[in-house]
């Protein structure tokens, strides 16, 4: 349902990723790890469009993504939690979540009262503005808006960094929810080898800004998993 191929973008003169291939099917939890500075990050914002696929292909449900700019590519489905803590600090827990129905698929404008369940602490801090919350906190937010605007594909960015433990146990929870649920895709950056060999369908490791090991969890040889992942 998406499918890359042979993707290429970067920065300036330089080019980043050189060539990266890499699916995720229906329902997938599909776990992207790789060492510091390696083009993760550089990948979700291809695929968001946020910087341009200078070669190779983006299908998404059939269709050719990589010319669509961000917004086209968030209505046909696609939500993007970006590395760090992009909500709105002067706007409210509530005025957050609603932003994230702007950007909804289609003529869904309820009110996500199922994602606001699946973040009890953002309903204790409803009407805070969003500043007010903790850099946990903040993380959640940026993550039930992306799921109010009801994606079939979340790409999640190391949602979990420099976030407390406990909230970080909330985070995984809910990405192990909706992986039961099997409704919405998910490409996640993780760094946990313990949490993605318990909740990843398909690893991608990528190293110099190419899939440099792929596999189930079950498939993967450990040894060269490490390998490609230590510093
Ligand atoms: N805005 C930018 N301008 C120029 N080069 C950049 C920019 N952002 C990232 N890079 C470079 O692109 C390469 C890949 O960075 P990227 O952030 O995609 O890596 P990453 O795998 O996500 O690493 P991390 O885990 O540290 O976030 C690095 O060499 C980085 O220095």
């Amino acid at each position: 349902m998406l499918s890359l191929q042979r993707i290429e973008s970067g920065y300036g003169e330089s080019n980043v990723l050189r060539g990266v291939n890499l699916d995720v099917e229906p329902g997938q939890v599909v776990c992207l790890m790789g060492r510091n500075g390696v083009g993760k990050t550089t990948l979700m914002k291809t695929l968001m469009g946020l910087l341009k696929t200078r070669k190779g292909s983006i299908q998404w449900k059939g269709q050719e993504l990589s010319t669509h700019d961000p917004a086209k590519r968030a209505r046909s489905g696609i939500g993007y939690v970006p590395q760090g803590r992009e909500i709105f600090p002067q706007l409210t827990v509530k005025e957050n979540l609603l932003l994230g129905l702007e950007t909804s698929a289609a003529s869904v404008k309820t009110f996500p009262e199922d994602v606001l369940a699946m973040f009890p602490v953002l309903a204790t801090m409803y009407g805070r503005q969003g500043g007010d919350l903790s850099g946990g906190q903040q993380q959640q937010l940026a993550f039930a808006r992306a799921l109010a605007a009801r994606p079939g594909l979340l790409l999640l960015d190391e949602p979990t960094e420099g976030i407390q433990p406990s909230i970080v146990e909330d985070i995984r929870q809910v990405i192990l929810q909706i992986k039961a649920k099997g409704e919405i895709s998910i490409l996640l950056v993780e760094q946990s080898i313990d949490f993605v060999r318990g909740a990843a369908d398909y690893i991608y490791v990528m190293d110099k800004g190419a899939i440099a090991l792929q596999g189930t969890p079950r498939e993967l040889d450990m040894s060269q998993f490490e390998h490609h992942l230590s510093v």
